[in-house]
């Protein structure tokens, strides 16, 4: 089937105290084309604070109005989140829908969700979006068809009493069932607690290449499990949590979460109602922020997924930074300097070095040691088989011989079980 490409026009306001304006209308383009929109003209307004009816001011209103019919454009795109007003008023000066920022992540963030969790929490943000916006909210969230002018206007109070009357029960209903997922997946993340396995999770911009460093990770350590995630070039590929088991060739083992990819000004609605999926990066031990050093704009990445996980509390969690796609620059790779590693998950270079990385932040809290279990407490064998690296086994008179490099806890726990050497 031939895809539809609605033609926009994205529009912005450059506050003076804004230095990432120019990248910001650029990620406004990249969201539009993962809408299937083509953008076909561009219009900014250097201001010092945004028209509050309607967002740009008089003079721009013309400008855009002979642009959109020089361009036959059929939609406005504005690069903020705009108030219900400020996108009737622009609506009925250019009689033209207009959509914002938040409306098309939304739409994105709509078509993407794949489990029952994703769904409901998309949906949640759209309806709470929605719910101040009922009057001359055209076209704007069910963008099919265009411009159906102002025929809906005004079909009265009482209607759209029963609307928001109708829309809030269904938030609250969504609410109720997304809880019962939500308690679900925190008793899994206790669980894990309590078996002190650490928890690993990769964050950064979309695109940067999460899932398949998580792949690449699969792949080398644990080829058999066969439990690789899906992975795509575009904006929002994964809208879930993936968590894996890796377990390292001497036994270490940790979880390695793979979430959402952030963009900068997340709709608020979007990160209240991803706030439990979230929450796997804010109790995570240390997590590793995948950057697309092959992107021009890698630099304005890194400083969006900083300022998201400040946002989400989670900036106090050790990092170490993957400079993925290396393989597309002329970086030297694999590669370790300080907290950082250049690599390529994509062609599996460099996860060795990551592990170090890894190894070194996660894994110090053990000791190399020698032991005698006696034979009466042969469980305990089976136990440090099972969690610690054995790197040899003696039998003796009175007990086995191990040596062994395991956790300080465990060699705590047991020590007065262990003979005298
Ligand atoms: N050349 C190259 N491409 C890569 C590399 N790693 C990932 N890619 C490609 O980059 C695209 C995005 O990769 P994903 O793993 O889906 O990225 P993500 O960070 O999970 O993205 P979201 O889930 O959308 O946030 C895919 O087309 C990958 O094939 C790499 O090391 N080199
Ligand atoms: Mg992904």
């Amino acid at each position: 089937m031939e895809q539809h490409y609605e033609k926009a026009i994205i529009i912005g306001v450059n506050l003076i105290s804004r230095p990432d304006f120019l990248y910001s209308m650029q990620e406004l383009s990249n969201l539009a084309a993962a809408c299937n929109m083509v953008v076909v003209g561009e219009l900014s307004q250097k201001v010092a604070r945004v028209n509050p009816s309607h967002y740009i001011g008089t003079g721009k209103i013309q400008e855009l109005c002979v642009l959109i019919t020089e361009k036959d454009a059929s939609v406005v795109i504005c690069n903020d989140e705009l108030t219900p007003s400020q996108i009737r008023n622009l609506e009925s000066s250019l009689d033209c829908k207009v959509i914002d920022r938040t409306i098309l992540i939304l739409a994105i963030f709509g078509e993407r969700a794949q489990t029952r969790e994703a769904q409901l929490q998309v949906e949640v943000a759209q309806l709470q979006y929605m719910l101040p916006r009922l009057v001359g909210l055209r076209e704007s969230l069910g963008r099919q068809g265009g411009g159906a002018g102002l025929k809906n206007r005004g079909s009265g109070e009482t209607k759209l009493e029963l609307d928001r009357r109708k829309i809030e029960d269904r938030i609250t209903s969504l609410q109720s069932e997304l809880e019962k997922l939500v308690a679900r997946r925190q008793t899994q993340r206790k669980q894990r607690r309590k078996n002190e396995v650490p928890v690993i999770c990769l964050v950064g911009y979309t695109n940067a290449g999460k899932s398949s460093l998580l792949n690449a990770m699969i792949e080398l350590y644990n080829p058999r499990a066969l439990k690789q995630v899906f992975t795509k070039d575009m904006l929002f590929a994964t809208l879930e949590t993936s968590v894996r088991s890796i377990s390292l060739p001497d036994r270490k083992t940790f979880l390695l979460t793979d979430t959402v990819g952030f963009v900068s000004q997340l709709p608020h609605h979007l990160v209240k109602a991803f706030r439990s999926t979230l929450e796997e990066v804010t109790e995570a031990d240390l997590l590793i922020h995948v950057v697309d050093i092959a992107n021009p704009e890698y630099a304005q990445h890194i400083n969006v997924t900083n300022d998201t996980l400040k946002e989400l509390g989670a900036d106090h969690i050790p990092i170490i930074y993957a400079y993925n796609k290396s393989d597309l620059t002329e970086h030297v790779y694999p590669r370790i300097e300080d907290d950082h590693v250049y690599l390529s998950a994509e062609l599996n270079r460099g996860i060795e070095e990551l592990t170090q990385l890894i190894r070194e932040r996660i894994f110090q809290n053990y000791v190399q040691c020698e032991i005698i279990i006696p034979y009466e407490q042969s469980r305990l064998v089976a136990y440090f088989n099972e969690h610690a690296h054995i790197q040899s086994t003696n039998y003796e008179p009175n007990g086995t011989r191990l040596t062994l490099e395991c956790r300080v806890s465990d060699y705590e726990q047991y020590r007065d079980v262990f003979l005298q050497l």
